[in-house]
């Protein structure tokens, strides 16, 4: 069985953030809570600044313009004690190919301090999360794109966290694989009470009841509940009237 009353609450904040490259800002005080236990998407065009505040919310990059708490622990003030609380899936491929499912989330957890039978417990319950135990066996380089996505999933469920953080999770994946982890996400948010930040220039992957922070040129520029942002229009009509940006959303079949 999967252990999943295992993620303690706690939610992100992200308060008046900036960022510069040289004299270009990328990020312009940008600030949006995201509730424990709940689903948010961080919409933007390319160029909007997502993947820098993803390097931020990673300490890749620090900044001393603003704050970012992560359940609770201020990321530049008690970095260990906040990125031990958050599971990261970044957009490039992460796993080790040569090495089985297990294998590379063996390593991860022993990067946490985690080995034996704990660890052999955790892996078990996050790979049955996302229905991918039955290939736990198997060389990483065997695997679909859809399945080594869902892998790296798994393996940043392992330490447990309460805020899981995903930047364009579903780039260079066909429709099908797309619904299935964005499908697989939601559900992490509803019901196990993880905290979800999902990066994204697809309106396809957001659904009404997903807390929805549009960011564009470096600011956010709505922040609510989807359902009620949007109105009577689609998401992308929406979008293009709050950003005037092009969305490139509906891929035919992909998530409703
Ligand atoms: N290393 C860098 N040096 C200078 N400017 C940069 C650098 N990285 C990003 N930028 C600029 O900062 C802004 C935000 O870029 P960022 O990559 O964070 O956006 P994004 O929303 O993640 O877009 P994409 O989906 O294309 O990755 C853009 O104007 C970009 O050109």
């Amino acid at each position: 069985m999967p252990d999943t009353a295992s993620h303690e609450p706690g939610g992100l904040a992200v308060r008046d953030v900036s960022f510069r490259y040289g004299s270009r800002t990328a990020l312009d005080g940008v600030g949006f809570e995201v509730a424990p236990g709940r689903f948010a998407a961080l919409l933007g065009p390319n160029g909007a600044g997502k993947s820098t505040l993803f390097s931020l919310l990673t300490r890749l990059f620090t900044t001393r313009d603003g704050r970012i708490l992560v359940a609770g622990h201020d990321l530049s003030r008690h970095p260990r004690a906040a990125l031990a609380r958050m599971g990261v899936v970044f957009q490039s491929q992460t796993l080790d190919l040569d090495l089985t499912i297990r294998q590379n989330l063996s390593y991860f957890a022993a990067l946490h301090g985690l080995s034996g039978r704990e660890a052999a417990l955790r892996i078990d319950a996050a790979l049955e999360r996302l229905a991918i135990a039955d290939r736990a066996g198997e060389k990483a380089r065997n695997l679909n794109g859809g399945h080594r996505r869902r892998t790296e999933i798994a393996r940043a469920l392992v330490h447990r966290p309460s805020v899981l953080l995903l930047d364009e999770p579903t780039v260079g994946l066909d429709a099908a694989a797309r619904a299935a982890i964005t499908d697989h996400v939601h559900r992490l948010a509803a019901e196990d009470g993880l905290t979800v930040l999902w990066a994204t220039h697809l309106t396809d992957e957001v659904t009404d009841g997903d807390r929805l922070v549009v960011l564009h040129r470096g600011r956010v520029l709505a922040d609510g509940e989807c359902g009620a942002l949007r109105g009577g229009r689609s998401l992308r009509d929406y979008f293009l009237a709050t950003t005037g940006a092009d969305a490139p959303e509906a891929v035919p079949g992909g998530p409703a």
